[in-house]
């Protein structure tokens, strides 16, 4: 008799396939709304659709879609991404809940992101440091990166900086000769993978001088002695920072089945796999450089030679990095070393592409600049720098802050808390990942006045008016960008140089930078023209 339903039942599976799948999709959904319209915390944001969440409101540039959001659900709104529970805020008071508790004791706030298949095939979820989960591995990663706000750091990387600019400089002499423009994001990413290479390891790119070939102006400048894939290299570090908001964002059965995003997902996979292999061979080149180097000699510093000395019998010993006893092993070194590039590369060269838009239209502030140099170092004539002088000028740092401000490069970092909190009166549940909107915070006439008009000043006059949580640019607390001071002395010393030698002006007539989203806001098409015969001021 069983037998007999059981065949009966087949029959009618059989017969009935389609509207069986149908009903089963129809009652999955229905129950998908019936959790959603019952949640607990109803906080206002686009409706989800079952599997996708709110990816198709999302799109490509999650800078432009949190803008539109913003204006339609206001300072506190939710969405999600498959079906992760995400929060967008831009109100100080919450900020403050969020990035306010700076130890590591206090603050709920310790991770960065929910957690993430996608960012863990990546790597960085945990590994490293920015999406970094594994607390312990963050704190050793942390430990050692914190090195590079050391002002014996900081004195070396103003020499190392005013190299790569000088000769930089020297070639733009030669493009103005040429009544060419420069592309200010071409040369500026170039500039920030020179800088960041020999920091890391000791070995040039030679991205400046390449770029500079390709342009055919003159014979080809020499190429030697240089880190043969370091180009590509930098480039492969563009490519993976873009694929972190990719693969945290996208739900991985979209990204490893859709036909057109499965084919990216799988570009992104190889990039990260090609990475690390290159790390894997600079590293071991490093290594037995240093074996072959007689202990008597001295070891030029870099980052990767202090990591690889540290508690050897080698050990550089240039800055210290607290109690710590024994040496890193290769994995470790490869993460901190990953981590310096792809936090140092995009970051500080876009920042100051963006500054170089502002200024080729603000003729009065740059001016304003050369003078405050000319005030600082009682000339124009190839001044001394230094990090005792960086700080006295208070108006190319209020500069900077004002074009961050205008168009912040990272302008918008998730937190995630380790436990339930309250935010507004909802309750979040523990790794829920918080986003907070730096652009729409930076941008609300409630926190700055006149906010679409670039105005250096407020940091200086209105700096009392600023309240702490409507302008982190850097974050705040234990997980705070430990790259601020490096980027910042990078970019006084192209500042305080341009100013001494170049007059610039652009024909550009957008109010503000084009941009695509790549993890970070990576301006584009920003061109100017110099000019040698500085104006008298
Ligand atoms: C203008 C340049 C830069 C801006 C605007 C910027 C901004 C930020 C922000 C907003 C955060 C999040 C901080 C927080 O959660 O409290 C961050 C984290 C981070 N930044 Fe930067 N950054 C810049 C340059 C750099 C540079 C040059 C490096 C080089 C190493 C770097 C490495 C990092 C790392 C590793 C983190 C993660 C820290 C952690 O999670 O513990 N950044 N940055």
């Amino acid at each position: 008799m069983f037998v007999n339903i059981f065949y009966q039942l087949i029959d009618i599976v059989k017969t009935n396939f389609f509207t069986i799948v149908l009903l089963t999709i129809f009652t999955n959904v229905i129950q998908y709304y019936i959790n959603y319209f019952n949640r607990p915390s109803k906080i206002p944001g686009p409706l989800p659709l079952p599997i996708i969440g709110n990816f198709h409101q999302i799109g490509a540039n999650f800078t432009v879609s949190l803008k539109r959001l913003h204006e339609k659900y206001g300072d506190f709104y939710e969405f999600y991404t498959g079906s992760t529970h995400n929060i967008v805020i831009s109100r100080p008071d919450l900020v403050e809940k969020v990035w306010g508790p700076v130890s590591l004791k206090n603050t709920k706030f310790i991770l960065r992101t929910s957690y993430s298949e996608g960012l863990n095939e990546l790597g960085v979820g945990t590994k490293g440091m920015v999406f970094n989960r594994n607390i312990e591995g963050w704190v050793l990663n942390r430990r050692f990166m914190n090195t590079i706000s050391a002002p014996s750091f900081l004195r070396e990387s103003i020499n190392l900086s005013n190299k790569v600019i000088d000769q930089v400089f020297e070639y733009w002499k030669i493009i103005n000769k040429e009544g060419m423009q420069i592309d200010v994001c071409e040369w500026l990413n170039t500039v920030g993978a020179d800088v960041v290479s020999t920091t890391a390891t000791g070995k040039s790119v030679a991205a400046t001088t390449k770029l500079f070939n390709s342009l055919n102006i003159e014979n080809k400048k020499s190429l030697q002695g240089i880190w043969e894939n370091g180009v590509k290299f930098c480039q492969s570090i563009h490519l993976y920072n873009e694929s972190m908001a990719f693969m945290m964002l996208i739900p991985a059965k979209l990204r490893r089945n859709l036909p057109f995003i499965s084919s990216i997902n799988k570009k992104y996979l190889d990039n990260r796999d090609w990475i690390y292999k290159e790390l894997d061979r600079v590293v071991s080149e490093k290594q037995k450089e240093i074996e072959n180097t007689p202990l008597s000699q001295h070891l030029k510093p870099n980052i990767l030679t202090l990591l690889l000395t540290t508690n050897t019998e080698r050990d550089l010993d240039k800055i210290s990095v607290g109690k710590f006893e024994r040496p890193l092993t290769k994995d470790e070194v490869i993460s901190i070393i990953r981590e310096v590039f792809t936090g140092g590369l995009d970051t500080t060269s876009s920042t100051l592409s963006i500054i170089m838009f502002y200024l080729a239209k603000h003729r009065d502030v740059y001016l304003k600049m050369r003078q405050e140099v000319l005030d600082v170092y009682g000339s124009l004539n190839n001044p001394v720098l230094t990090l005792e002088s960086y700080g006295k000028l208070k108006y190319i740092e209020a500069v900077i802050y004002e074009s961050i401000r205008m168009f912040p490069t990272v302008s918008n970092m998730p937190r995630t808390a380790t436990e339930d909190i309250e935010l507004d009166g909802f309750i979040i549940k523990a790794d829920t990942t918080v986003h907070t909107d730096f652009l729409v915070l930076n941008h609300n006439p409630k926190y700055f006045k006149d906010p679409e008009t670039f105005n250096p000043d407020r940091f200086l006059t209105d700096k009392e008016s600023i309240l702490k949580y409507v302008y982190i640019p850097f974050g705040n607390g234990v997980r705070a960008c430990p790259g601020r001071a490096w980027a910042m002395v990078q970019m006084k010393t192209f500042l305080v140089k341009l100013v001494c030698i170049f007059d610039i002006d652009s024909n550009d007539k957008n109010d503000a930078p084009k941009f695509s989203y790549h993890t970070v806001n990576r301006p584009a098409d920003i061109y100017i023209n110099v000019k040698t015969e500085i104006v008298n001021i």
